[in-house]
């Protein structure tokens, strides 16, 4: 399988605060299942934002699919943007349209035409079981429903990697249950996930996942799979 993500020495601070991450060093792999972990402050958010690149990083190098992102021109950015889903921890969904416009945003940005939207759209939100609430805002969903939209959302333009920020903070243990089959089926079609997680429970339900730990602002990795992930050459 291909390395689709790369952090070379990667380092990142906030203005002119002390790094809040320094030394990443990491290769993923496609079509595997990584949970990001660590205490709270640690630098989940921050690791995952370089990776969905809205945070350049301000040192090191990070390759995605192949391609140093850090120094890409800003107009490639939404190209690279495009392959990737991600799920947002506060959902970030648009609170005035319905639940079927919120999931269709990222196709009528594309461009689709309107009868391929309205048929993904159908596809989607059967897929996470809210048909029957297609019409309803944001604001008056549950926040499992609200989740589940955002996930629709995330991967309804079909992403090379889904990138979730804690999706099971809000949920209770059988809606986590109904979010990790729908992140499995996904990973079971090819996608490679990232999800940044405290969640013991999600972690020990998905045997084959690879675990990144962040400490410190480094990341853990005693058993050196990240390093050298099987298959690639050191
Ligand atoms: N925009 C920002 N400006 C300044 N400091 C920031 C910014 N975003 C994050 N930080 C700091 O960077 C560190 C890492 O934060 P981050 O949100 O990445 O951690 P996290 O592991 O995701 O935390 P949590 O589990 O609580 O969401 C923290 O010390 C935080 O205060």
């Amino acid at each position: 399988m291909a390395t689709i993500v790369q952090f070379e020495n990667v380092g990142l601070r906030y203005g002119q605060g002390e790094e809040v991450l320094s030394d990443l060093s990491f290769s993923l792999t496609s079509g595997e299942f990584y949970f990001v972990t660590g205490a709270s402050g640690a630098g989940k958010t921050s690791l995952l934002k370089m990776l969905y690149l809205a945070q350049r990083p301000t040192r090191g190098a990070i390759h995605l699919f192949g391609t140093d992102v850090v120094t890409l021109p800003r107009a490639r950015i939404p190209g690279f943007r495009r392959r990737i889903g991600v799920v947002f921890q506060d959902f970030r969904l648009v609170p005035h349209l319905s639940a079927a416009d919120n999931i269709a945003l990222p196709l009528r940005i594309a461009g689709v035409l309107e009868d391929e939207v309205r048929d993904a759209v159908s596809e989607m939100l059967a897929w996470v079981g809210l048909t029957n609430r297609a019409d309803a805002r944001p604001p008056t969903l549950s926040g499992g429903e609200q989740q589940r939209v955002a996930i629709a959302r995330a991967v309804i333009g079909r992403p090379e990697i889904l990138v979730a920020d804690e999706p099971t903070g809000n949920v209770d243990e059988a809606m986590a249950d109904r979010l990790l089959q729908l992140f499995a089926s996904l990973n079971g079609l090819g996608t490679t996930l990232v999800i940044a997680t405290h969640d013991l429970q999600l972690i020990a339900r998905v045997r084959s996942a690879q675990m990144m730990r962040i400490d410190g602002g480094r990341l853990l990795d005693p058993t050196g799979m990240l390093r050298h992930p099987p298959g690639r050459q050191a």
